[in-house]
């Protein structure tokens, strides 16, 4: 059976309501892909601590999470990711690309414009659709 692997997603958006969008590193899985800054759910840990957890590690900045976006399962040749995305807010700290190749502010109506990870091509299309009051 595939590894499955938990994971969440923050879905950032600020004062513009544009969308912080971050680039994987060359060197692991699904490559320069665009996702959202997050990462693995540790064994007993809730899906808003490690939220919090990963944007501290990844990006040295602190977040309040909003709304659940969506859960959905991909497949991928080295496991099922279940990615679950949040609405989040930056509260303090200058974003550190610590961990990711890139980042962008996107509008709403142009995320989609980014070679997206497989597992969220679903939440780009609930966000595109979404109104900015989140
Ligand atoms: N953080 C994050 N990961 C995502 C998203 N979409 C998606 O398919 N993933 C995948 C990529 C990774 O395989 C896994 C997240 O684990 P991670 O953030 O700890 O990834 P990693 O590169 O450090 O680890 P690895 O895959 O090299 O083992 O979920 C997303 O929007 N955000």
């Amino acid at each position: 059976m595939k590894k499955y692997i938990r994971v969440v997603g923050a879905v950032i958006v600020n004062e513009r309501d544009e969308i912080l969008c971050a680039q994987r590193p060359e060197g692991k899985s699904l490559p320069l892909m665009w996702e959202f800054p997050g990462g693995k759910i540790e064994a007993g840990e809730a899906p808003c601590t490690a939220l919090k957890r990963e944007l501290m590690e990844e990006m040295d900045c602190s977040i309040e999470v909003g709304d659940r976006i969506t859960t959905t399962v991909h497949e991928y040749d080295f496991g099922t990711v279940e990615l679950t995305t949040y609405y989040a807010k930056q509260l303090a700290g200058e974003i550190q690309l610590l961990e990711h190749a890139d980042m962008k502010w996107l509008s709403r109506k142009n995320i989609d414009t980014l070679d997206w990870a497989p597992a969220d091509i679903p939440a780009i299309e609930l966000i595109r659709m979404d109104s900015p009051t989140k």
